[in-house]
């Protein structure tokens, strides 16, 4: 089967990007960055510009747990590409503006009782945003003030460089198993690439999240710091990456990660392919309805 799903058709259809920010954020000066700056963004992600010090702060806000759906990603999507091309932006901060939850990882329902077309231009969005994201020119810093399960931690990992709010409720790591879903090879590159293949070994097969503290030494995250100076430390971080010649640290960025992501370039569609039979498959279905009960029994 031949896959033509896309991205575009329907979900830039859905979105009117770069709409000003509804409500409260519509026009307020962005934190640190004079009168003359606004904020800007889409529905469920506002963008802060601070274009003296070239960088800018998304702040993914898709309550109740930003969960990574559909139309939340093709936001994030759309905000990246903007920022990537415009000149005046070197580095950006991403960071959830969903108190104590940093993303809940992929949306559940956009992959329990749906059909293969909608699991498959899912897939391509959830495979868009990491490529974006992991090959991106700009230097990414992950501001985590919440918790960051399975895809919540890849688009963690994908950042250059991860700075963790120090609440033992914010954990971080791939659960997919727990689900009893498995988390994709990409996923498992990234975590290998990053904390080591036995600690990745053990971490994916038994679904590990881990609290700050083992999270900062199994490397997972760069640098865990008390809770109200997320921002400010990554901002600092953000500097010292920023004072590297861009072209240099592209370069090498470039020359480290692309063999990863030349991976999943090679086979997309394929990727693709066994994402939607997975996913499709009568035990999944069941193993997925059972978690999202689970989650609601949780509350009751
Ligand atoms: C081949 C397959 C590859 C797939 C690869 C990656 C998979 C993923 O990323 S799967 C998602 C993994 N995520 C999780 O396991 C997290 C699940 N959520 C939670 O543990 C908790 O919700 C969380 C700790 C994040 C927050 O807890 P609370 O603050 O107590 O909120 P609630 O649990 O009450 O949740 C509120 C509301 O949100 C719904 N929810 C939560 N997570 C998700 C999700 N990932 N997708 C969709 N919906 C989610 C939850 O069911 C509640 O809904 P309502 O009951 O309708 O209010």
């Amino acid at each position: 089967m031949a896959l033509t799903v896309g991205l575009r058709p329907l979900t830039r259809a859905l979105l009117r990007p770069w709409a000003r920010v509804p409500g409260a954020a519509l026009g307020r000066p962005a934190a640190g960055s004079g009168d003359g700056v606004r904020c800007f963004g889409s529905p469920r992600v506002l963008v802060e510009p601070d274009p003296a010090a070239g960088v800018a702060v998304m702040k993914m806000r898709n309550p109740p747990v930003n969960s990574l759906s559909l139309e939340f990603l093709t936001e994030l999507l759309i905000s990246l590409e903007k920022l990537e091309n415009d000149k005046t932006f070197r580095g950006i901060i991403i960071t959830s503006d969903c108190p104590g939850i940093f993303s809940a990882g992929l949306d559940l329902l956009e992959m329990y009782g749906r059909d293969p077309a909608h699991c498959a231009e899912y897939w391509k969005a959830v495979q868009e945003l990491w490529l974006r994201v992991y090959l991106s020119n700009l230097v990414v810093i992950g501001a985590i003030n919440g918790i960051s399960p399975a895809g919540g931690c890849l688009l963690s990992l994908s950042c250059d460089y991860r700075v963790l709010a120090n609440n033992p409720k914010y954990a971080i790591g791939l659960n997919e198993t727990l689900l009893g879903i498995i988390a994709p090879f990409w996923f498992k590159d990234v975590l290998v690439n990053t904390i080591g293949h036995r600690a990745a070994e053990r971490a994916l097969q038994l679904g590990f999240l881990f609290p700050p503290s083992d999270a900062l030494q199994v490397g997972i995250v760069d640098q865990v710091v008390p809770e109200d100076q997320v921002q400010s430390t990554a901002r600092s971080v953000m500097a010292q990456w920023l004072a590297i010649p861009d072209h240099a640290r592209q370069l090498t960025k470039n020359l480290v990660r692309k063999p990863t992501a030349d991976r999943l370039l090679q086979q997309r569609d394929a990727d693709i392919q066994n994402f939607v039979r997975f996913i499709s498959r009568d035990s999944i279905q069941k193993s997925l309805h059972v978690y999202l009960e689970k989650l609601k029994q949780k509350k009751g």
